[in-house]
C-alpha cells in the first residue's frame, strides 16, 4: 500500500507510524485509518521490529480525532460509523509490540483515544490532552470511555467527557495518562531511549505481558461495537450534526434547541 496520510520507517529496530496531515492537526479520515491499520500490520508482524512509535507530523498536533471536513454525519471511509474505528483500535492492542504514543501538541478527541490505548505514552511539555466529543456532537463509546477509566480512575474519565476540558502534560501525568514529560526538544531523543530500553528485552516476554495485560479489558472490545453502532445513528441526527456545523462555522453549538 503506498501510504498518502501516514510516513513509516524504521530505525534500530523502532517502527515510527506518524500520522503526516499537520494542516488538520492530524486529524484522520478514512483513508488516514485504512493507511494506519495497515501499517500497525506491517510493523506488528516484522521480525525485526521490537517497538513502535505512533505520532503527529509538526509541532501542533499528535492527533485531533477524526477529521471534521470529512464529517457530514457519517465519516468518509468504511465501518459503521464512516471510519474503521474499531479495527484501528484493535490493532493496536493486538499487535505483539509495545506501542508509545510521542505526544508533542494536542491529544484530542478520537487523538486523546488513540494515546490512552497505546501501551505508554511520552509527552513532550506544550502537549495538551482532552475530549471534545459532547461539545462537537460525538463520542467514543467504547475504549474511548471505558478503557480510559481503568487508565485515569471513573471520575477522572467521567470528567474529561462531561466537562471537555484541556489538560496539560504535567496533569496529563499526575491523572496517569501519560508515563513521562520531557522538555519539547528532548522529546525525540527521550522516546529513542525508551525504544532501545525496550529492545534489549526478551520479545516474547514482552509480547506475553501485553497480551495479558489486554486480557483484562478484552470485552470492551465487544461493548465497542456495540457502542459505535449507536453512535452511528447519533451522527445521523441533527443534535449531533449541529456539534460538526457550529465546529466548521467556529462558534458555539447549541445542542438544546433539538430536545422538547
Ligand atoms: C485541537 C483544538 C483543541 C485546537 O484548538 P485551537 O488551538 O483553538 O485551534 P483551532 O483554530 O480550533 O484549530 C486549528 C486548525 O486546525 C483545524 N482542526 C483542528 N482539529 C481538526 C479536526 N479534528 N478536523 C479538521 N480540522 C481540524 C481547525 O479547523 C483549524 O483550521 P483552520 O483552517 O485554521 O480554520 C481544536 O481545533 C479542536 O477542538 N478540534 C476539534 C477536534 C474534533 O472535533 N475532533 C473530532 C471529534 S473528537 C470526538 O468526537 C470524540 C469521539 C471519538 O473519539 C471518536 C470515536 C469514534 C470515531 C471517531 C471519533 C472521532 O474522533 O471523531
Amino acid at each position: 500500500m503506498e501510504y498518502q496520510d501516514i510516513l513509516y520507517t524504521v530505525k534500530d529496530g523502532a517502527a515510527h507510524i506518524t500520522i503526516n496531515r499537520p494542516d488538520k492537526y492530524n486529524a484522520f479520515r478514512g483513508q488516514t485509518c485504512e493507511e494506519l491499520i495497515h501499517a500497525f500490520n506491517k510493523a506488528g508482524w516484522d521480525k525485526s521490529v521490537g517497538v513502535i512509535v505512533l505520532s503527529g507530523a509538526g509541532d501542533k498536533a499528535f492527533c485531533t480525532g477524526g477529521d471534521q471536513s470529512a464529517h457530514e454525519g457519517q465519516y468518509d471511509g468504511r465501518g459503521t460509523i464512516g471510519l474503521p474505528m474499531e479495527d484501528l483500535h484493535s490493532i493496536i492492542r493486538d499487535v505483539p509490540k509495545p506501542v508509545i504514543a510521542k505526544v508533542q501538541g494536542f491529544a484530542i478527541g478520537g487523538g486523546n483515544v488513540l494515546a490512552t490505548i497505546c501501551d505508554m505514552t511520552i509527552a513532550g511539555d506544550r502537549a495538551q490532552f482532552g475530549q471534545v466529543g459532547p461539545k462537537v456532537g460525538s463520542v467514543d463509546p467504547g475504549y474511548g470511555t471505558a478503557f480510559l477509566a481503568r487508565v485515569v480512575g471513573e471520575k477522572k474519565a467521567r470528567e474529561i467527557w462531561y466537562m471537555c476540558r484541556r489538560y496539560n502534560a504535567q496533569e496529563a501525568l499526575e491523572m496517569g495518562l501519560v508515563n513521562k514529560v520531557v522538555p519539547h526538544d528532548e522529546l525525540d531523543a527521550e522516546v529513542d531511549r525508551w525504544c532501545a530500553e525496550i529492545m534489549e528485552k526478551s520479545p516474547t516476554a514482552i509480547a506475553l505481558a501485553k497480551r495479558s495485560f489486554n486480557m483484562d479489558t478484552e470485552h470492551q472490545r465487544g461493548i465497542a461495537g456495540l457502542g459505535m453502532l449507536g453512535l452511528s445513528l447519533y451522527y445521523d441526527t441533527d443534535e449531533s450534526k449541529e456539534g460538526g456545523i457550529a465546529f466548521k462555522e467556529k462558534r458555539k453549538p447549541d445542542f438544546r434547541k433539538f430536545k422538547g
